[in-house]
């Protein structure tokens, strides 16, 4: 691929900018814009865009945050590089329909005749494989007047048949110079490789893509056209649905909606309808029974109100359905998932559910899907994909090339193809939006499907014999009918044997093989290629899509089962008996929010997103460890469980893993991660408490502020803030063990902004570390700050999760885990290899896992005399991927040894011996 253009300017400004045919055609002639001359635009102040114009991707700043990544500004340039008479357009619409494709078609017709003078437009029949299989339609003014009016697209459209060497040549035999390409997030990857292959040779060929999607799932943009059209039209089936609902007893009213990957229509649908009391999508897992489930959720309803409408998106619950496994691989001719009718599946449920329970209900199943995209487009997307239309050809004129015409906080823009295919949109349930759904509908949130402590119980309680049997196997008792189903297949898929066998082996001698195998180079490129590719494609907690993507796909190559989503991109995969005991090994997926200043190959490919802390190496390990169990499943003495979670950097990922239950029948667990402290081919570790327990506190105390020169008519909150700045610190030095270690810092202080007013209220904030007594002292410092500031007349409230960062409790390292590893570690790498390290005062959200079961966590070196490797956390940080190996070879060593000792120790070893 050509390399992105990016231009960057003071203050952190980052312009990706789009591609010139100059870039590659240095030479071009360029003309006066023919609308110069034009009666209707000749008089409009400021018609052409200023090419300094440049519009930014984020529009919430903080005041010392960098300007950030900006788009070129879409519209019509003084200067133009094609002649009216020399244009030969041609316009394709591809993939499913959308409301607006007429419109869009037509408004580039009218845009290049009206505007520019071109009279040589083509139609191309039916999708990209038109350009070599079918006739093409000649497009005038006239031909295009009316088509607005009517749904679908005159063009006709098609998935598959994408051949970018046929498309070109007949690009090419036909003298096209301008494509014009309308589509989704697979239409615009078809459209950046015809790109590519039309620079490569060097034509004088502009290709333009124009996003469709009804379900929204198109990057960057604020939204795609047609969208607005099928969330009105969602409307009269919800409406429907809600009258049915009223009308019989207990009724429910069921729509299913589009939306293969991306909630967005349901989301917009419920926001919009105010009538669904249940909206579920593919990002938000949900599950039907026990507390805190649908079914519960749905009983409740009927029982407060009667009725209830539930709107549901064609995505969601998908891996609920395991019943026609088989369906889930097939593809479509572009390549898209067929979806299984989770409609018809959830609504058949939901009425097994009520017969079961003996409770009247009427369910109405609505699917109107087709007809949502089936329409014209409302008055809003007419509008819009004018717009759209007219500056797609504004920037083909002016020679840009290579991008995808977009509104980006309301402005059109120009993108660069590759931050449209980059990644899909879809709904992120951690912002926003989401919530104010689900204040909207009051339905669970499904993320906390039980309470820890139970979950704890659980997890310590051997498998009940009351379990199921199956083949003679006695089961754990399932909590849902998903995790039985789940079970089963395992049982089914690990029961095959494989070819190797280590069973025989001296156990003290297999690290060394796992060793052996992992550095293999097979194995090892294959690692580092997991790596690189996750380095170059950095995501950031609860939004890892396409890491996750990643690892199920390399599962699935290797046969490994998983559970998807847990946590919303968190998954959970299983290798040996499926069958207890159950041991977990841990890797985290999330990137940091940081520009990375390594130039190499595998450089970041998005700007301001950076791998810095070796998760990516942590990826690539647990997958090795996967490749090396299942190479010997068959001789596994239980199961062992690979957890991928999300979100370590902040939102604490490893908690909501366990309250979805990631941990379930988990009896012990171990995770590794990168350092640069110790020489490649070392570990360290020690027992007990390894890192602090971390959190954060900001408070506000508010005074009444007035004129510095009459502070008795004022309560002045500085005076309280440096009361309580002063109080916080007795808190480690008279209250804490000298023997023990503990910090709290007061790192921000923040009001006032003039000589002589005293403000009304102070800001303060910090941090605070603790290997024991972490939550006592987060209760001593709120109760500090809010009695200081009592003293001294002001209120004061504190924030124990500012801006959302979830505290971490210490990470303790169980005592037998430790030592289990150390003689693991001597066996691997030699008798020097292990190093003892004292506490150390950073945070782990592996803590979380460590609280709930049994765990340890150790540091796998990589520094070597060659190179010095960055601090984590660094622009400069880079991971020594010779460690890779080490780490897959480590994590299948423990688990195998773990399953082992249990296995000699007898099933009826009580757990908390551990
Ligand atoms: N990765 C890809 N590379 C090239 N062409 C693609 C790619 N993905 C999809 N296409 C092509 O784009 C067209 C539309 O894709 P599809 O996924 O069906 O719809 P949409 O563009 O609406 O997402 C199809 O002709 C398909 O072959
Ligand atoms: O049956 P078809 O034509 O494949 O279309 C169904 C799919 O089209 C969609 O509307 C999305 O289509 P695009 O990816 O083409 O925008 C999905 O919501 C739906 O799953
Ligand atoms: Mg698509």
């Amino acid at each position: 691929m050509s390399s992105p253009k990016i231009v960057n300017g003071p203050g952190g400004y980052i312009l990706q900018d789009v591609p010139h045919l100059i870039d590659y055609l240095p030479d071009l002639p360029t003309y006066q814009n023919p609308l110069k001359d034009n009666p209707a635009y000749s008089v409009v102040k400021q018609y052409f865009v200023d090419t300094e114009d440049t519009v930014p991707e984020k529009i919430i700043v903080h005041k010392d945050g960098p300007r950030g990544i900006h788009f070129r500004r879409a519209g019509p340039r003084q200067k133009v590089y094609f002649e009216s008479d020399e244009v030969h357009a041609c316009i394709v619409t591809c993939g499913g329909l959308c409301p607006g494709l007429n419109t869009v078609i037509r408004e580039i017709v009218s845009s290049l005749s009206h505007m520019y003078g071109v009279k040589r437009i083509l139609g191309i029949d039916g999708g990209y494989r038109g350009f070599y299989a079918k006739n093409t339609i000649p497009l005038t003014s006239k031909v295009v007047n009316d088509i607005h009016k009517r749904g679908g697209t005159i063009l006709g459209t098609s998935r598959g048949g994408h051949d970018t060497k046929k498309i070109v040549d007949s690009i090419q035999e036909r003298g096209i110079n301008q494509v014009y390409i309308i589509g989704g997030d697979g239409t615009q990857r078809g459209a950046s490789k015809i790109f590519e292959e039309i620079r490569k040779r060097g034509l004088k060929v502009a290709v333009i893509g124009i996003p469709k999607t009804i379900d929204n799932d198109i990057p960057v943009i604020d939204r795609s056209f047609g969208f607005d059209t099928a969330v009105e039209e969602a409307q009269r089936a919800i409406n429907a649905a809600h009258v049915e609902a009223e009308s019989n007893e207990n009724g429910i009213g069921f729509v299913k909606l589009m939306g293969r990957h991306s909630g967005f229509i349901a989301m917009y649908a419920t926001l919009a309808s105010r009538d669904v009391d249940c909206c579920l999508i593919p990002e938000s897992p949900f599950y039907l029974e026990g507390e805190g489930g649908l079914f519960e959720y749905i009983e409740k309803r009927l029982k407060e109100h009667g009725h209830m409408v539930i709107v549901l998106a064609e995505g969601a619950g998908q891996e609920m359905m395991t019943k026609s496994m088989e369906t889930n691989t097939l593809e479509d001719a572009s390549g898209n998932k067929v979806l299984k009718d989770v409609g018809l599946w959830l609504s058949q449920s939901i009425k097994d559910h009520f017969k079961k329970i003996k409770m009247v209900m009427n369910l109405k199943y609505i699917d109107p899907t087709y007809m949502i995209r089936a329409i014209p487009s409302n008055a809003a997307d007419n509008v819009y994909c004018t717009l759209l239309a007219q500056s797609a050809v504004h920037g083909a004129m002016a020679g840009y090339t290579g991008y995808t015409s977009g509104l980006v906080h309301g402005r059109q823009t120009y993108i660069p193809f590759y931050r449209i295919t980059e990644k899909q949109n879809s709904v992120v349930i951690t912002d926003r939006m989401w919530a104010r759904l689900l204040s909207s509908t009051n339905q669970p949130s499904f993320l906390g499907p039980k309470n820890i402590s139970e979950q704890k119980k659980e997890t310590h309680e051997t498998p009940s014999p009351d379990g199921e049997i199956c083949n003679g196997v006695v089961h754990i008792p399932p909590v849902t009918k998903e995790i039985t189903n789940l079970t089963f297949q395992l049982l089914l898929l690990l029961h095959v044997s494989s070819e190797s066998s280590w069973i025989t082996d001296d156990a003290s001698r297999r690290p060394t093989k796992f060793l052996e195998y992992a550095k293999s180079p097979e194995v090892f490129d294959w690692m580092v290629g997991i790596r690189r590719k996750l380095h170059e494609n950095p995501e950031l907690g609860f939004e890892e899509f396409e890491t996750s993507k990643l690892i199920r796909s390399e599962l699935d190559l290797m046969g490994v089962k998983y559970k998807y989503p847990v946590a919303v991109t968190g998954v959970v995969g299983y290798v040996g008996t499926g069958e207890p005991p159950f041991v977990a090994l841990r890797a985290d997926m999330d990137a940091l929010p940081m520009q990375e200043d390594v130039e190499w190959e595998h450089k970041s490919k998005v700007p301001g997103k950076m791998h810095a802390c070796g998760h990516d190496g942590h990826v690539a390990m647990l997958l090795g460890a996967a490749k090396i169990l299942k190479e010997h499943h068959q001789d596994l003495q239980g199961t062992v469980v690979l957890i991928f979670q999300p979100a370590e950097e902040v939102f604490a990922g490893a908690k909501k893993m366990i309250e979805a239950g990631a941990l379930k029948h988990v009896e012990a667990i171990f995770g590794i991660h990168l350092t640069n402290q110790v020489p490649l081919g070392k570990t360290a570790s020690r027992a007990g408490s390894l890192l602090a327990g971390s959190g954060f506190f900001e408070a506000v105390i508010t005074g009444k502020g007035g004129h510095a020169a009459i502070p008795h008519h004022t309560i002045d909150p500085v005076i309280a803030a440096s009361s309580v700045v002063l109080s916080l610190q007795h808190l480690v030095s008279r209250e804490t063990d000298p023997l023990d270690s503990k910090v709290v810092t007061v790192s921000k202080l923040h009001g006032g902004n003039a000589f002589n007013v005293i403000p009304d209220s102070i800001t303060i904030g910090g941090t605070l570390r603790a290997f024991s007594g972490f939550s006592q002292l987060q209760e001593r410092i709120k109760e500090v700050i809010t009695k200081q500031a009592t003293v001294n007349r002001c209120n004061a409230s504190v924030n124990l999760k500012p801006n959302g960062k979830e505290p971490v409790p210490p990470t303790v390292n169980n005592m037998d885990l430790y030592k289990q590893f150390k003689n693991l570690v001597r066996d691997l790498l030699g008798e020097d290899s292990f190093v003892e390290v004292s506490p150390i005062m950073g945070g782990e959200d592996f803590s979380y896992f460590a609280e709930a079961i049994p765990g340890h966590f150790s540091f796998l070196g990589m520094q070597d005399e060659t190179k010095s490797y960055a601090s984590p956390h660094s622009s400069l940080y880079r991971v020594n991927e010779d460690a890779l190996p080490y780490g897959a070879a480590m994590h299948a060593s423990m688990a195998v040894r773990y399953l082992e000792d249990k296995a000699s120790k007898g099933s009826d070893t009580p757990k908390d011996e551990l």
